[in-house]
């Protein structure tokens, strides 16, 4: 008998590297279905808390990357120019979740999210092996802006004043043409929400808004926006993982979803009317939240589709 004949159980994988490998079967289906695709990425300000978070968020764009969907960034920054604003002494203040932007916060609004915070998520990609360009939707004239017409309603103690947004925009024409050109290239485009106006002025546009704009006219199969919540949670705080468009109205009516999550989901419901296949809310706090919620069954944070 020849001492290299092996029996049975020898051949048996040990259950750890089982696991791993039914991971990966398990997420095949997904990557065939997803090669080619588009999914555009907002990245808040809140979702960038520490390094681990970084880290972990610039490794699943690579990996998205890597097995072939055209990943594209968009990224906030509110906190970070917030801390800024404070430094310089200047005075800040939001209004039905749009910060009052007058000329001296756009210019700092702009150094902060195209300067530093841009330049930040682009290293951390370059440092998980992807190749990133930083850019704002001023570049190749990629978002025309226009001045948000609507005066918002200010309510401070009880009195209610109109108050005039300043250089707060909304995104009136996207030409996907620098996006795409970068990613045939095996780029991945990372944007900072600023836009250009005809009149020749720089405005400051929520991230959130311009995620779902530039998801809108790319198409995209996904619009991931990640945050610091689970997701959207009913009055007892329970996840509701899937919604449709028209459950928007009702939630925001019976006042299950407020603040910062009635654009978010406001901006779902645009993208979705816009030709984008699915939108999702997830929980930019949780290690590998966007592979979790693409690659396994599970998956994770609240699905908005078309009913
Ligand atoms: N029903 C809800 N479910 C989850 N979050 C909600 C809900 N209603 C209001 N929110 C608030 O919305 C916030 C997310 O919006 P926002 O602060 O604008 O996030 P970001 O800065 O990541 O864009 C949550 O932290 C939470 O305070
Ligand atoms: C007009 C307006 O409010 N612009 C936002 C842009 C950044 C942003 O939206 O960042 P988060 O996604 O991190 O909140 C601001 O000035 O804070």
């Amino acid at each position: 008998m020849g001492a290299s004949m092996s029996t049975l159980p020898d051949l048996l994988p040990d259950p750890a590297m089982l696991a791993k490998a039914e991971t990966l079967t398990e997420a095949l289906p997904y990557l065939q279905r997803y090669a080619g695709k588009t999914f555009v990425v907002k990245y808040g300000g809140h979702a960038m808390g520490n390094p681990e978070m970084a880290r972990s968020f610039a490794e699943d764009v690579v990996l998205l990357k890597a097995v072939g969907v055209n990943v594209v960034v968009v990224h906030g920054g509110g906190p970070q120019i917030g801390s800024m604003l404070k430094r310089l002494g200047v005075e800040s203040r939001f209004v039905d979740g749009l910060r009052v932007t007058d000329a001296e916060t756009a210019h700092i609004a702009e150094m902060v999210l195209a300067g530093s915070i841009n330049k930040e998520i682009v290293g951390w990609i370059g440092q998980a092996g992807g190749k990133a360009v930083g850019i704002s939707g001023k570049d190749a004239r990629l978002v025309v802006a226009e001045k948000v017409g609507r005066d918002a309603a200010d309510r401070n103690q009880g009195i209610e004043r109109h108050v005039d947004l300043g250089f707060v925009g909304e995104p009136k024409h996207v030409d996907t043409t620098i996006l795409n050109t970068l990613s045939a290239a095996g780029f991945i485009p990372v944007v900072a929400p600023i836009g250009i106006g005809h009149d020749g002025h720089t405005y400051n546009i929520n991230a959130d808004t311009m995620a779902g704009a530039v998801a809108g006219a790319l198409k995209a199969a996904r619009l991931f926006l990640l945050t610091d919540v689970a997701g959207v949670l009913d009055k007892n705080k329970q996840l509701l993982s899937d919604l449709v468009p028209g459950d928007v109205e009702k939630l925001k009516a019976d006042g299950t979803i407020s603040g910062g999550m009635i654009p978010k989901m406001e901006t779902c419901v645009h993208a979705i009317e816009a030709g984008v296949d699915a939108a999702v809310i997830l929980d930019g706090r949780i290690r590998h939240a966007m592979l979790l919620e693409i690659f396994t069954r599970q998956g994770a944070g609240t699905l908005v589709r078309a009913g």
